[in-house]
């Protein structure tokens, strides 16, 4: 497939709405993709180079695809930055730009889907002193044989994010429909394997294999998650429960296999090396080959200590060892997904708990079994007595669902109004804190992932923070006008307000009345962050309340 074609289809994807037309575009393309073009193809409509598992990164950031684009377009770095900085969409941009250059600087050789790839994965490769000058080469080759159009979806995926709207959903549809597989064993693989590329991929080889995935270790699965409940309800449609504290501290997934071992965040970004401690740990608890699911929490006198400080540990790159003195992490365990190479997630939380139980040396979280509503509002309180955020409930026979957050597990906590909201910018702050960003702007996001400006906030955030905040955001900028930065949009924070609003000076509708900050939550994924449809509800909520 040429580049050229895949850059006329996403074209083409952009303008439709219908999600059932989108999956029936691409049930007919697929088939007819080679099995080395098939994984290629998934995950670049939905802006991934790498599968979903995998840490690795392109190491491209805007900075170096302006660079790259000036020196094709024949142009300074600055004419580049001011078009992007009065547009929103790079990748538009970067097509009006390549339009206008000069004839005689394009040259028109046609690029391959694959090769464009493997340029890629060479980009992703390069490192030392000279991987900065390596890789601008390879953008300026893609970019000089470009045609605008190709300019537009190749600046996106350098960029890793695409904005076709094409969700995993539409993908797995798509796949269940061109190989003729039913849509839930597209759906399981998936969970399973945490790659829509090599799934599309056994779908077309192997589609019997697809029924019968592994998880496989040193590629994380996503993690289960939880909504919000009540005992009551938990009690009434189950019966018997099991009970856990919910600590508050990161969760992680740990993975060891013939004799290796690597912990992964929320986010699967592997943090073997910040918390070597905590493998050590971990590792010298079992004498099996498990992939465990747990959360790593900071103790001082045998109390949690707050999350902020956990996420201080697992961001630190330097010191880790004087680090790991400073902060003590202990893990708690409370779920296994593999034991042995044999893949537990289908089996009952109960039998898996089993397992965990006798695999596990130390660090199995405590659980109580029960159907009482009164005994397990008495394990609530203690749980909050004994610093931790509340607690999770869990349906015995539920499987582990990598990704969902749905009713087999609730959480049960004190009723706090915060909201996750991603920065997207900030403004540079005023005299002793000049050389910080004062005031920082937030977004949620709409069903496509397109993100909506809701607020800023400013307040909340002590001196030590702001410098933390200055460090974390530093390497984000973007753009840069007058006192305002742009930042790619990466981390979430947890905001508190008195009130949502509506408005009319913000993109999503609505505003926060008397946003404060709470907490960095770098642990989250910006996919994560509160949508419009959730606003909507609490702005319904609130006002109801208030009658
Ligand atoms: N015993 C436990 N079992 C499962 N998850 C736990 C447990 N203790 C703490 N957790 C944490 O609770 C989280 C599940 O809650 P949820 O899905 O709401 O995530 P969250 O958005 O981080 O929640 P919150 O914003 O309330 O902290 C998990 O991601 C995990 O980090």
């Amino acid at each position: 497939m040429l580049f050229r074609e895949f850059a006329e289809l996403c074209d083409r994807l952009e303008t439709i709405s219908s999600r059932l037309a989108m999956t029936d575009v691409l049930a007919e393309v697929f088939p007819a993709l080679s099995i080395e073009e098939l994984p290629v193809f998934v995950r670049f409509m939905r802006g991934k180079i790498f599968p979903d598992w995998s840490s690795e990164k392109l190491g491209f950031g805007p900075g170096l695809l302006y660079e790259a684009l000036a020196y094709v377009i024949g142009k300074k770095r600055q004419v580049v930055i001011s078009a992007i900085n009065s547009s929103g969409d790079t990748g538009r941009v970067v097509e009006e730009l390549l339009e206008k250059r000069e004839q005689t600087m394009f040259f028109s050789e046609d690029l391959e889907l694959l090769e464009v790839h493997a340029r890629f994965l060479q980009m992703a490769k390069t490192s030392g002193r000279k991987s900065q000058q390596e890789r601008m080469r390879s953008a300026q080759y893609l970019l000089s044989n470009a045609s605008p159009l190709e300019g537009r979806y190749l600046s996106r995926l350098m960029l890793e994010e695409m904005r076709i709207g094409v969700g995993e959903g539409v993908v797995r549809e798509a796949v269940s429909k061109g190989f003729a597989v039913p849509v839930e064993i597209v759906e399981h693989a998936h969970q399973a394997l945490n790659d829509l590329g090599e799934v599309a991929l056994l779908a077309k080889t192997d589609p019997a294999a697809l029924a019968t995935v592994h998880v496989t270790p040193f590629r994380p699965v996503k993690m289960m998650l939880a909504q919000a409940g009540s005992i009551a309800g938990m009690v009434e449609a189950h019966g018997f429960l099991a009970a856990e504290n919910k600590y508050d501290g990161s969760r992680f997934q740990f993975h060891k296999a013939g004799g290796r071992t690597a912990i992964y965040s929320r986010r699967l970004e592997e943090m073997t090396a910040s918390l070597p401690d905590v493998v050590a740990m971990l590792s010298a608890a079992t004498d099996h080959d498990v992939i465990i699911d747990g959360e790593v929490i900071a103790m001082q006198d045998g109390k949690p200590m707050p999350f902020q400080t956990v996420l201080r540990r697992i961001r630190r790159k330097h010191g880790v060892s004087d680090a790991a003195d400073a902060i003590h992490m202990q893990p708690r365990v409370f779920d296994i997904l593999v034991c042995d190479g044999e893949t537990l997630i289908d089996r009952p939380f109960s039998e898996r708990r089993k397992i965990l139980e006798s695999v596990m040396k130390d660090f199995v979280a405590p659980q109580i079994v029960s159907d009482s509503p009164e005994e397990i509002e008495t394990y609530y309180h203690a749980a909050l007595d004994n610093g931790n955020e509340g607690i999770m409930l869990k349906v015995l026979d539920s499987p582990y669902l990598p990704g969902n957050r749905g009713k087999l597990w609730i959480k049960i906590k004190p009723e706090v109004d915060t909201i996750d909201l991603v920065v997207t910018g900030a403004e540079w702050g005023e005299g002793k804190r000049a050389k910080m960003f004062g005031s920082f702007l937030l977004a949620c996001q709409d069903e496509n992932g397109e993100l909506l400006e809701l607020s800023r906030v400013a307040t909340g955030i002590d001196d030590a923070m702001l410098a933390e905040l200055y460090e974390l955001f530093k390497d984000k900028i973007i753009a840069e006008h007058g006192k305002t930065v742009v930042f790619e949009p990466d981390v979430v924070f947890e905001v508190g307000y008195a009130e949502l609003q509506k408005s009319t000076t913000y993109a999503a509708g609505y505003a926060l009345r008397f946003p404060r900050f709470v907490r960095l939550r770098d642990d989250k994924d910006p996919s994560e962050i509160e949508t419009i449809d959730s606003l909507f509800r609490r702005y319904g909520m609130q006002n109801k309340a208030g009658q």
